[in-house]
């Protein structure tokens, strides 16, 4: 748990690159404890790039920025998988180990990140099942699930070491307008239970039923909704 009232993100005067190509620069954003926040921007815009740069799969090279209390700016590289421990990542391709059950899927990661009570292991894949509504897939493959419901793994993937922030990049992308709605609504759940999320989507019919707080990538910067002229419609 983080008792900290400090910004789970906070960005200073940020630039994101990919090789020597400055993708966005003065980039300056906070994201509050249990704060929803989407993403957007055309293709290419850096959506995927900032979010890299935040769970430290990029290097941060100019500005300030912290994540989780994690001072990215001077992060030893050993140190990465403690962030990614305080952080859930979610990408559009689910990422599963297919030869494996769900259960085996989640109990990879558990083992991975110092969990070695295998009766606690049991416990927390059980209770992060249960809170994605999937606790009776333990014991199945995943190529026995649907799209939705293998997404519902993955979220609960991210969720069992109790992350301070989700990053979530475009985690409807691939999923049926109804089955995205749910995974929408699963993400708003786990919100209201104080977890902040930041989604990059392009899906503005579901950005329009659940409206947040949107940062867009927009030729070179990030713009903020909350402090900046914003068109959302037009500007997109
Ligand atoms: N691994 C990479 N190496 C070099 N350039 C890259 C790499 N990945 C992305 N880029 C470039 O960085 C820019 C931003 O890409 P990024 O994937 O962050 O955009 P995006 O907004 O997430 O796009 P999309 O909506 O299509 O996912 C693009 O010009 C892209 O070509």
């Amino acid at each position: 748990m983080n008792f900290s009232s400090s910004p789970v993100v906070s960005l200073r005067d940020v630039a994101i690159y990919q090789d020597v190509n400055t993708i966005l620069s003065n980039v300056n954003f906070d994201i509050e404890k249990g704060e929803f926040v989407y993403l957007v921007g055309r293709t290419g815009s850096g959506k995927s790039s900032l979010l890299k740069t935040l769970y430290a799969d990029l290097p941060l090279l100019t500005g300030h920025a912290s994540v989780a209390d994690f001072n990215l700016s001077k992060l030893p590289r050993k140190q990465v998988p403690y962030l990614r421990r305080k952080v859930g990542i979610i990408f559009q391709d689910f990422q599963l180990l297919f030869d494996r059950s769900v259960a085996d899927n989640l109990a990879f990661v558990l083992r991975a990140t110092g969990w070695s009570d295998k009766s606690k292991r049991k416990q927390r894949i059980s209770e992060v099942l249960m809170r994605v509504g999937l606790d009776a897939a333990a014991s199945k493959m995943p190529h026995q699930l649907s799209g939705g419901e293998q997404q519902r793994v993955v979220v609960a993937r991210a969720l069992l070491n109790e992350p301070v922030i989700l990053f979530a990049d475009e985690p409807t992308g691939n999923l049926d307008p109804r089955v995205a709605d749910e995974i929408m609504m699963l993400f708003q759940e786990i919100n209201k239970q104080g977890t902040a999320v930041l989604m990059a989507t392009h899906n503005y019919e579901i950005i329009n039923r659940y409206p947040r707080r949107v940062l867009k990538c927009e030729k070179g910067r990030v713009l903020d909704s909350q402090v900046q002229e914003f068109n959302l419609i037009n500007g997109y």
